[in-house]
C-alpha cells in the first residue's frame, strides 16, 4: 500500500532535526481527521437516521442506542479513512500551502504511529456499525472503499473525474444513517444520495479553483488544473442546476420545506451564472464554495426540523 513516491519518514527534516511545531496534539488529531468535514457528515447521516425514523414511524426514544451507534461508527469509519488519506498524500501535501501544516508533514506524530491509527480507527468504525444493521456497515465500509482506494491512492492523481468517483463516497453517510433503522431503504434515501452525490463537485470545485496552483505544483489533475477557469465554471452551473428538481422527491416533507430546498438551489444557480459576468473568480469561488457549506447545513438540519415531533 506504499506510495511509492514516499517521504522515508516525516519524523526529521534534510539534518536529521525533528521539526518543532506550536501546536497540541489535540489540533494535530483534529487536523488528521478532517474534523470540519467529520461534522458535516454526521448532520447528513443523522439526517438519514431521522428521516429513516419519520418514514417508517418509529420512535427515535426506542432507537437512541441505535443513533450513538450510528453517529459513533460512522464517524470512526470517516476519521479513519481521513487518517489514511492523509497518510497516502504525505509526499504531495507539503507541497500545497492548505496541507502543509498537517502532522503527516510536519512529522509531530509519527507516520506509523497514524497509519496504525487510520487502519485500526477504519476497523472499529466498521465494527460498530455491525451492532446497528449489516447493511449500514457495509455502506460504511463501501465508503471507505471508495474514499481510500478509489480516490486517494486511484483516480485523485490520475483523473480529472476524481472528483465524481470521490463523491460516491461522501453521499454514502445518509445512507449508513437511513440503514441503521431501515436497511431496505426507500426513494428519499437515494433522494438523499443523490442530493449529496451532485452537491459535492460544486462543492469542490469551487475550492479547487481557488487552490488551482496548489494543485498544479502537486502534479494533481484537478479539473480547474487541466481545463482552466471557464470549462469548470460551466462544470459547477450545470452541477447546481441538477439539484433543483430533486426536492420534488421529497415533497412528503411539507412546503416549508419544498420552498427552502428550492430558495437554496436557485439562490446558488444565480450565483453560479453570476460568476459568467464577474471579473474576480477567485471571490466568485470562494462565494460559491462558502455557499456549498451553508446549502448542505440548512438544507439537510431542515429535513429534520420539518420532521421534528409536534409538540417537541
Ligand atoms: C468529492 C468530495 C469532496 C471533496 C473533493 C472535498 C474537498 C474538500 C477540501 C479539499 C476541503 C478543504 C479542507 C482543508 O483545507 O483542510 C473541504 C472542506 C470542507 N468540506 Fe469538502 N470535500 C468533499 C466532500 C465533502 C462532503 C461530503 C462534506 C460534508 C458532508 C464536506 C464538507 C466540508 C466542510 C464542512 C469543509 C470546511 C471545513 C474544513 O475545512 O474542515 N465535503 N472539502
Ligand atoms: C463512509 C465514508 C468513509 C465516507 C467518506 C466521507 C468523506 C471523507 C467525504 C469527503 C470526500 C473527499 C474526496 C474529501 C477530500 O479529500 P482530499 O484528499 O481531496 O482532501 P485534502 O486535499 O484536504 O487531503
Amino acid at each position: 500500500m506504499d506510495n511509492p513516491r514516499t517521504v522515508e519518514s516525516a519524523s526529521t527534516d534534510m539534518i536529521g532535526q525533528t521539526p518543532v511545531r506550536e501546536s497540541s496534539m489535540l489540533a494535530d488529531i483534529k487536523s488528521l481527521i478532517k474534523v470540519g468535514i467529520i461534522n458535516s457528515n454526521l448532520i447528513t447521516t443523522f439526517a438519514g437516521f431521522w428521516l429513516a425514523l419519520h418514514f417508517t414511524g418509529s420512535s427515535f426514544i426506542d432507537h437512541w442506542v441505535t443513533f450513538l451507534l450510528t453517529m459513533a461508527g460512522t464517524a470512526l469509519v470517516i476519521a479513519g479513512g481521513c487518517i489514511i488519506n492523509n497518510w497516502y498524500d504525505r509526499d504531495i501535501d507539503p507541497i500545497m500551502s492548505r496541507t502543509k501544516n498537517r502532522p503527516t508533514v510536519t512529522g509531530t506524530m509519527s507516520l506509523s504511529l497514524i497509519k496504525g491509527l487510520g487502519i485500526s480507527t477504519s476497523l472499529l468504525g466498521v465494527v460498530v456499525l455491525l451492532f446497528t444493521t449489516v447493511e449500514a456497515a457495509l455502506f460504511g465500509a463501501f465508503g471507505w472503499f471508495v474514499y481510500v482506494v478509489l480516490y486517494t491512492m486511484w483516480s485523485k492523481r490520475r483523473y480529472t473525474i476524481n472528483t465524481v468517483i470521490g463523491s460516491f463516497s461522501g453521499a454514502v453517510p445518509p445512507l449508513i444513517g437511513w440503514a441503521a433503522i431501515d436497511p431496505g431503504l426507500q426513494l428519499e434515501a437515494i433522494i438523499l444520495f443523490l442530493i449529496m452525490f451532485i452537491w459535492q463537485t460544486p462543492h469542490f470545485l469551487a475550492l479547487a479553483m481557488k487552490k488551482k496552483e496548489d494543485y498544479k505544483a502537486a502534479g494533481i489533475p484537478m479539473l480547474p488544473v487541466v481545463h482552466g477557469f471557464e470549462m469548470t465554471k460551466r462544470q459547477i452551473v450545470i452541477y447546481v442546476a441538477c439539484l433543483l428538481p430533486l426536492p420534488i422527491y421529497l415533497a412528503s416533507l411539507g412546503s416549508i420545506f419544498l420552498i427552502i430546498a428550492f430558495t437554496l438551489s436557485a439562490g446558488w444557480l444565480v450565483l453560479g451564472i453570476y460568476g459568467f459576468f464577474m471579473k474576480d473568480d477567485y471571490k466568485w469561488a470562494t462565494w460559491m464554495f462558502v455557499y456549498s457549506l451553508n446549502y448542505l447545513t440548512i438544507m439537510f438540519l431542515m429535513m429534520v426540523v420539518v420532521t421534528l415531533p409536534f409538540p417537541f
